[in-house]
């Protein structure tokens, strides 16, 4: 699904991706880690289109994501560590998602509800007001109801009760058959049980790549 070939991204000139060679296929669920500055998310923006490699490349499902991005990221579903500024109602949200995306406003509620999230009367609220919990939980039923077939969670759970994050993991262990699961973490306690690998970064190289 996610083939990354010599894919080397500098800034200025730091190297900030030296290189990298990896790919990830259906039921791979990945943590990957590495120390501040390693290069976990200027990879992430890779695979999504935000930042062009000085060489090499990224394939989703054999679509560039430069050059085919709209392709791409119908198909991956990225919670980000912070929650964006989003000024819109959460009610305008959802319906923006529902019809840019085609994604079910029903099933966004219902994994809402999961994640004890009340919607219902927080419609008008605008999404920038929410606790940064509460947008966290938004953002992760938004991505499962997308039914992307890569979902990538940069530190998903910083914000996140310890009853919201059993509710996390059950409707992940729910959801991760046929998916590429990608994990940014520095705790690799908090996701265990739900990787089958374990990539580690280090200066813009990937130094340990492992089945668990
Ligand atoms: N937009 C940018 N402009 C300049 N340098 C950047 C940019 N993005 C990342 N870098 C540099 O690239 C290197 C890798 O950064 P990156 O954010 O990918 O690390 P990371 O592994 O995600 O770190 P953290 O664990 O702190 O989030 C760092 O040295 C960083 O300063």
């Amino acid at each position: 699904m996610v083939k990354i070939s010599n894919l080397t991204k500098k800034f200025g000139s730091h190297v900030s991706l030296d290189n990298i060679n990896c790919e990830f296929k259906k039921n791979d669920s990945i943590a990957l880690m590495g120390a501040n500055g390693a290069g976990k998310t200027t990879l992430i923006r890779s695979m999504l289109g935000y930042y062009h490699p000085d060489a090499g490349e990224v394939l989703i499902d054999g679509y560039n994501p430069i050059t085919d991005r709209t392709k791409v990221l119908e198909n991956i579903s990225f919670v980000p560590q912070l929650p964006p500024p989003i000024k819109l109602s959460i009610d305008e949200l959802i319906n923006y998602i529902s019809t840019s995306s085609g994604v079910d406003k029903d099933l966004i509620l219902n994994y809402a509800n999961e994640m004890q999230l009340d919607l219902k009367s927080n419609m008008s609220k605008s999404f920038f007001k929410l606790s940064g919990g509460m947008k966290q939980k938004l953002l992760i039923a938004i991505s499962l109801a997308k039914k992307s077939d890569i979902i990538i969670y940069d530190e998903p759970t910083a914000n996140l009760d310890p009853k919201a994050r059993d509710d996390f993991y059950r409707l992940l262990k729910e959801n991760e058959q046929n998916k590429v699961l990608l994990f940014v973490t520095h705790r690799l306690e908090e996701v265990q049980e739900l990787v089958n690998r374990q990539i580690y970064m280090d200066l813009g190289k990937v130094v340990s790549d492992e089945r668990v």
